[in-house]
């Protein structure tokens, strides 16, 4: 116990030291007031402990890392038909590019990018009556925290500036792509980007990836041992965007970034882990939460042999400071 939080709190000092670089997303001008110097890490078990450092329980907009429950619950609503309307590769472009999604006839290259995640949306308008208030509880139910919102103003802000998202749907539309109003999937799509939560929220939400799909929190198996496989490995090919590459180059792990500055890792079979920190590189991920997964994935494979599986108190780990 000792010595897993002494870890989580160096690693929350040594991230700091990239606080002052980046900027904080201002295309959602509702994200654009945030505080670019604020920092969290938190890491929950497949045991269901929780170790914490820095600003870890103070909610914030998870923005696309609502994309990572969108495709989980539309698999298990569709299942591989899903597949028809999605892809699943790197797309080697920005998140919000509209050019690769004209050249390939309306069929996103995977569903981490935002033209993904809206045809995600569309199969769970079609399958949910309210899509994002059954996000919202499942956020609940896997976080164990009832308080989970959805910002209104952050949802709002993306409405009125939807402009770039609106030009994909409406692409996809004309494709023969999206077999519901563009208005009504863009609301939906943006609502569940707008979900708050805090990092403690979001490591205990996505344990089950880490738990081969058994949520602790719920105490319930939320999808087969399989799917959490094949979901942690769209993560570690697309969950960074045109960033995916060199993230698995520094940190190897299946990742989900958000413009709010979340980023959620998996370490399967051990532990999740969310960092947040709202100051974005170029490619829009957050520059101080990519160095603490980095620095985390560095200590991981230091200490190979003396962590013990799952991470529990036990384990003699002699922590770097
Ligand atoms: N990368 C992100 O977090 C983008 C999500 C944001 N809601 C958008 O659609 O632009």
């Amino acid at each position: 116990m000792e010595a897993m939080q002494q870890w989580v709190e160096s690693l929350e000092r040594r991230a700091r030291f990239r606080l002052g670089s980046g900027r904080v997303a201002d295309y959602i001008p509702a994200l654009a007031e945030q505080d670019a110097d604020r920092f969290g890490i938190a890491i929950c078990t497949n045991q269901g402990e929780i170790y914490h450092a820095g600003e870890a329980q103070v909610p914030f907009s998870i923005q696309s890392i609502a994309k990572v429950l969108l495709l989980t619950l539309a698999l298990r609503v569709q299942g591989d038909a899903l597949w028809t309307r999605v892809g699943r590769n790197p797309s080697g472009m920005p998140f919000n590019s509209l050019t690769q999604l004209e050249a390939e006839g309306g069929k996103p290259r995977n569903p981490f990018i935002n033209a993904g995640a809206i045809a995600v949306t569309d199969r769970l308008v079609g399958a949910f009556a309210t899509p994002s208030k059954h996000l919202r509880d499942v956020a609940r139910r896997l976080s164990g925290n009832s308080a989970i919102h959805i910002d209104d103003a952050v949802q709002a802000s993306e409405w009125k500036h939807r402009s770039r998202n609106a030009a994909m749907a409406y692409l996809m539309k004309a494709f023969g792509h999206l077999d519901n109003e563009v208005d009504e999937v863009l609301t939906a799509y943006f609502a569940c980007c707008a979900l708050s939560m805090s990092c403690v929220d979001l490591a205990r939400a996505f344990n089950f990836l880490a738990a081969e799909g058994h949520a602790l929190s719920a105490g319930e198996r939320f999808i087969a041992p399989d799917l959490a496989r094949r979901i942690n490995s769209l993560l570690f090919t697309c969950g960074m965007y045109d960033a995916a590459g060199d993230f698995a180059y520094r940190a190897g792990l299946p990742a989900k970034s958000g413009v709010g500055g979340g980023i959620v890792a998996i370490v399967p079979g051990r532990f999740s882990v969310c960092a947040w920190s709202p100051a974005l590189d170029e490619r829009g991920n957050s520059v101080a939460a990519q160095y603490a997964l980095e620095l985390l994935a560095d200590d991981l494979g230091r200490w190979s042999g003396i962590i013990p599986a799952g991470l529990t108190s036990g384990g003699k780990m002699t922590p770097i400071m």
